[in-house]
């Protein structure tokens, strides 16, 4: 994951110091690019230890159309819990808009039902997207979080917003487009979700991996996270070899895969580093 230190050096080396929403502040740069071969091994971050479990329930919550905290509190995952209302809603976050898009008439849209069946049945389309960012639903900034759930909107507005599949010899590869993008926090948690998703993906299409193309809008480091201990202690660290990932059965759906149905091999990883997130 040479890749993944490299853009934090060009982020601290070509940055701008910009004030942002959370009052934190940031480095950042806009509009960056890395691309992963799946097939040469999972990108999981070796320079600090990632907790791969909360990564791969927050997937399976996601793909369960859920938007409130409770599955994600009951397998001890706490990532989403400074943004939830006091019953854990979210508002409607990835979940609601991946299985169920409002229209106008009232019904709602499976995106990712139709995007399984798109693939399979037109491998060459163009046309397979997924998108998060529903402008109807998107949160007020003046207010918190938690009242814009409390009013049906989505606690915070969707990073990993748009992302598209081609198929082509065999392999399916994806490009994720995130708006906005908490490179020491968030970033290694998204690449390993989409790296993931693209393996079952291709595990329900019969085909093999391709690339997994990471494209950044707005990439930064926020400012707390740029000390010695945190950013600073992690470009010091070699890049290790990359786990293997096995999915142990094929599941009868993108929607009925389990956390026991998947096997990292070869992870390791230097210890984790704390760093505080922005909210
Ligand atoms: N500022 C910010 N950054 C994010 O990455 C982010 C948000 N906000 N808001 C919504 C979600 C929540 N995500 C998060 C939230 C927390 C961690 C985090 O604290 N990770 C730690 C430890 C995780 C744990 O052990 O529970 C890490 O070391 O990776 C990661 C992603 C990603 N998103
Ligand atoms: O999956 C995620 C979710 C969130 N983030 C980060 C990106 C930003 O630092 C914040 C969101 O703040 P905005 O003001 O809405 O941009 O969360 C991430 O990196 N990955």
């Amino acid at each position: 994951m040479k890749q993944y230190l490299d853009l934090m050096q060009d982020i601290i080396d070509n940055g701008t110091d910009r004030g942002d929403r959370t009052g934190v502040g940031t480095r950042s740069v806009f509009g960056r690019q890395m691309r992963f071969d799946l097939s040469e091994g999972f990108p999981l971050l070796t320079t600090k230890k990632l907790y791969t479990r909360a990564i791969i329930h927050e997937l399976l919550w996601f793909l369960n159309g859920d938007t409130n905290i409770k599955y994600l509190q009951d397998n001890n995952v706490t990532i989403w819990d400074e943004w939830a209302t006091e019953e854990g809603d979210l508002g409607p976050v990835y979940g609601a808009q991946w299985r169920s898009w409002a229209c106008p008439d009232g019904s709602t849209v499976d995106q990712i039902a139709e995007l399984i069946e798109q693939i399979k049945t037109k491998p060459n389309s163009r046309r397979h997207i997924i998108t998060a960012w529903n402008p109807a639903d998107l949160p007020d900034e003046t207010i918190s979080p938690q009242a814009n759930a409390e009013q049906g909107k989505m606690a915070l507005a969707p990073c990993h917003c748009l992302f598209q599949f081609y198929v082509a010899d065999g392999k399916l590869s994806c490009q994720l487009y995130q708006r906005s993008a908490d490179y020491f926090l968030g970033v290694p948690f998204n690449i390993a979700s989409y790296a993931l998703f693209t393996h079952m993906i291709a595990q329900q299409c019969d085909l093999e991996v391709g690339d997994f193309v990471h494209t950044f809008g707005d990439v930064h480091l926020y400012h707390n996270h740029l000390t010695d201990d945190i950013v600073y202690e992690q470009l010091k660290r070699d890049p290790g070899n990359r786990p293997t990932l096995t999915i142990k059965r094929k599941p009868d759906s993108i929607f009925d895969y389990k956390l026991e149905d998947f096997e990292i091999e070869g992870y390791e990883a230097l210890p984790s580093i704390k760093a505080p997130i922005a909210v």
